[in-house]
């Protein structure tokens, strides 16, 4: 099975408003609730995908209930989450249905004690035993430590478990350090961690840092990817509109899909890219437009690069 963690997983509120005014008071013109944090997001599309997948990470509270409920009607996601006493957090986007523009609004999540930390660490090295490969994902709710991600990263590289690790911040610094098989960050992200915001300079100071494989999600743009054996560049076949949020989790899961099935790197690409762009087009996170995902499939373009250094 794919592992997916998810140390801050949430409930996922999508709210569409006609337009989004700051100090307006708003009709919401539909609402979604889907259990979210990107690892729950990037499970749900796998399992779509045809995977086995196995979710861990923690919940509590009514939220948490709720998030698990849901999880429990997802065929082929098995749900090993960690129980805590705190609540699992909500997230907010805010659609505005004239613009296309999102907004998002993340709590920060229940603060996680030292022993949760713990039964989370003995339930993760378990899994990892039947793993085939992990994606560690999102931000760390209070109390997990920030070196988290590069522990968690450490454990799969000691089981031969290939590791994608996709964070932010100084968690993303500590863990690219780790040593990851493939780091995933935006466009921001990967600014903030190497201090360039060129993308080209940006992916090869983030393989200087460690991993092995930087593949950096550029909106719009699609993917630029660099590894040891070459750069490359997978650019969907037009602009989508719609809601933008998850769709790096569904590259992601491209990402890990053409892992586990020994796609060449073009293959991968061109898959997590058609998926992300495919996942605008859905109503919420974790979820993705099938007919538009298989005719983007065959149109993305990936080019190869001046090979890295
Ligand atoms: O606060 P984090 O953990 O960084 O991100 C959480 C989150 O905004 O990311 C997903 C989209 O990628 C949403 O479904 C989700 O709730």
């Amino acid at each position: 099975m794919i592992l997916t963690v998810t140390p801050n997983t949430a409930l996922d509120i999508t709210y569409r408003v006609r337009t989004l005014r700051p100090h307006g008071s708003h009709r919401v013109s539909e609402v979604t609730e889907r259990p979210g944090g990107k690892g729950l997001n990037v499970a749900r599309v796998l399992a779509a995908l045809g995977h086995e997948v196995t979710v861990t990470g923690f919940t509590g509270g009514a939220t948490g209930r709720t998030v698990r409920d849901q999880l429990a009607g997802t065929a082929g996601v098995v749900d090993a989450l960690v129980p805590v006493r705190g609540s699992t957090r909500r997230t907010i986007a805010v659609v505005d249905t004239t613009t296309g523009d999102t907004t998002q609004l993340n709590e920060p999540g229940p603060a996680i004690t030292p022993a949760e930390w713990s039964a989370f660490q003995e339930t993760y090295e378990r899994l990892l035993r039947s793993a085939s490969a992990v994606a560690l994902c999102g931000s760390l709710p209070p109390g997990v430590p920030v070196g988290a991600y590069a522990q968690l990263v450490r454990s799969a590289r000691a089981s031969a478990v290939p590791v994608l690790l996709d964070t932010s911040g100084e968690p993303l610094r500590r863990g690219v350090a780790a040593r990851p098989d493939i780091v995933k960050p935006n466009a921001e992200e990967l600014a903030e961690l190497t201090g360039s915001h060129d993308p080209l300079q940006a992916t090869r100071a983030a393989r200087r840092r460690g991993a092995h494989t930087v593949v950096a999600s550029l909106g719009p743009a699609g993917l630029l990817a660099e590894n040891a054996a070459g750069r490359w560049r997978a650019t969907p076949p037009c602009r989508v509109h719609g809601n933008p949020t998850g769709a790096g989790d569904s590259a992601v899961a491209g990402l890990l899909s053409g892992l586990v099935e020994n796609l060449p790197w073009p293959e991968r690409l061109a898959r997590a890219a058609a998926l992300s762009a495919a996942t605008v087009l859905a109503p919420a996170a974790g979820e993705f437009d099938r007919s538009a995902y298989e005719a983007f499939a065959g149109q993305v373009a990936v080019t190869s690069e001046t090979s890295a250094a």
